[in-house]
């Protein structure tokens, strides 16, 4: 008899991204099966890849870590796991040394706890993903990891696309969690994180605990009505669930995936748009930002102002439809202060867009 079906579909979902990963390793020779053959496993340029989970010891990363520990074997990958201790309740340290007993035991090696101080910058959510991905990307970095897997399933997804719609700052924030990214750690490894689970939903990975007999443990921030993305899940989605049907998940997930196509469809064409907006001073000309769909339009400013220096964290949609009504509306405004003390105005039919 064969697993049962949500062990399945995790494990499935599990070896897709793990021949991604091996796909993307093309130095390495393979077996006719994809994997990676039993003599180079341990030698020279057949140094067997690692793949980390980032396991939180919620159910949805445990799945993660038991499907990671089954199916990595197969196919010559080393499978390891770290867990995050954000110092945020007392006894954190003791659920992050049980977390890792967890992962041990599922066979997962090497296996670490990294503790993290969490600042304040950007609210406490922010501030906790900014210090775990720090600590991922460090330890991925030590111990050489060739990816990091992230437990985000489905109804998260759908969680993202509803807050980024509630922001109403267009399609790129509707296409919520990629599933594949290089996080917010910086550049370095194009792709190191990976979120088997975006079509994968809660439940499944809940159930497949369940019937492997793994404990999980229930972070008491995801029921704290304090936290937005906590609200969204206990009354928001149910609430849309009923009025709309419950096929609502899956058809957000979808906009994500839609929306990011979109979304980098649209910033294709605003960068090839850049080259032919600007004059022989590399200038932009406001009638030639004019004749642009108002889409690309306002995706060539952004690229001005977060290259004068905007952070891009900070600069809303707001922001770039005042900058846009200098093209559009234009009744000889004044100059536009813009975060990270940039400007925008218009000079004789330029933009001209500096750091103060
Ligand atoms: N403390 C942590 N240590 C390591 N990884 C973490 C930690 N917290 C979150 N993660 C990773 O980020 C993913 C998303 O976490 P988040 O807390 O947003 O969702 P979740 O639904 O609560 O996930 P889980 O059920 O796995 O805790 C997790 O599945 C896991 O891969």
């Amino acid at each position: 008899m064969g697993p049962h079906p949500a062990v399945a579909a995790i494990r499935l979902a599990v070896r897709r991204v793990l021949h991604d990963v091996l796909t993307e390793l093309t130095d390495l020779p393979r077996t006719p099966s994809g994997g990676i053959p039993r003599a180079d496993r341990r030698t020279g340029a057949g140094t067997p890849p690692l793949v980390l989970v980032a396991c939180s010891g919620g159910a949805d990363s445990m799945a993660l870590a038991s499907a990671l520990a089954f199916e990595a074997p197969k196919l010559g990958i080393r499978a390891g796991g770290v867990t995050v201790d954000h110092g945020l309740q007392d006894g954190s340290d003791q659920r992050a040394a049980e977390v890792v007993t967890r992962m041990t035991a599922l066979g997962l090696d090497p296996v670490e706890s990294v503790a993290v101080r969490v600042g304040r910058d950007g609210g406490p959510e922010a501030a906790a993903r900014d210090a775990r991905y720090g600590a991922l990307d460090e330890a991925a970095d030590r111990l050489g990891a060739a990816a990091v897997l992230l437990g985000h399933t489905r109804d998260d997804q759908a969680e993202t696309v509803l807050l980024g719609l509630a922001r109403g700052s267009g399609i790129r924030s509707l296409s919520g969690m990629p599933e594949v990214s290089q996080g917010p750690g910086g550049p370095g490894r194009s792709h190191r994180y990976r979120r088997p689970f975006l079509q994968v939903d809660r439940q499944t990975a809940r159930k497949a605990c369940m019937v492997q007999s793994l404990a999980v443990w229930d972070d008491p921030h995801n029921m704290d009505p304090a936290y937005t993305r906590s609200r969204l899940r206990h009354e928001g989605l149910p609430a849309l669930e009923k009025a709309l049907g419950k096929g609502v998940v899956e058809a957000l997930a979808r906009t994500a995936q839609l929306s990011r196509d979109d979304a980098d469809a649209l910033d294709a064409w605003a960068a090839e748009a850049d080259r032919g907006v600007r004059d022989e001073d590399g200038r932009l000309e406001c009638a030639k930002l004019y004749a642009l769909p108002p889409a690309v339009r306002r995706r060539v400013l952004r690229r001005a102002v977060v290259a004068a220096g905007s952070p891009a964290g900070s600069l809303f949609a707001r922001h770039i439809e005042e900058v846009d009504r200098l093209i559009t509306g234009w009744r000889g405004q004044g100059a536009i202060n813009l975060p990270g003390r940039v400007e925008a105005q218009r000079q004789g039919g330029r933009l001209v867009i500096r750091q103060g």
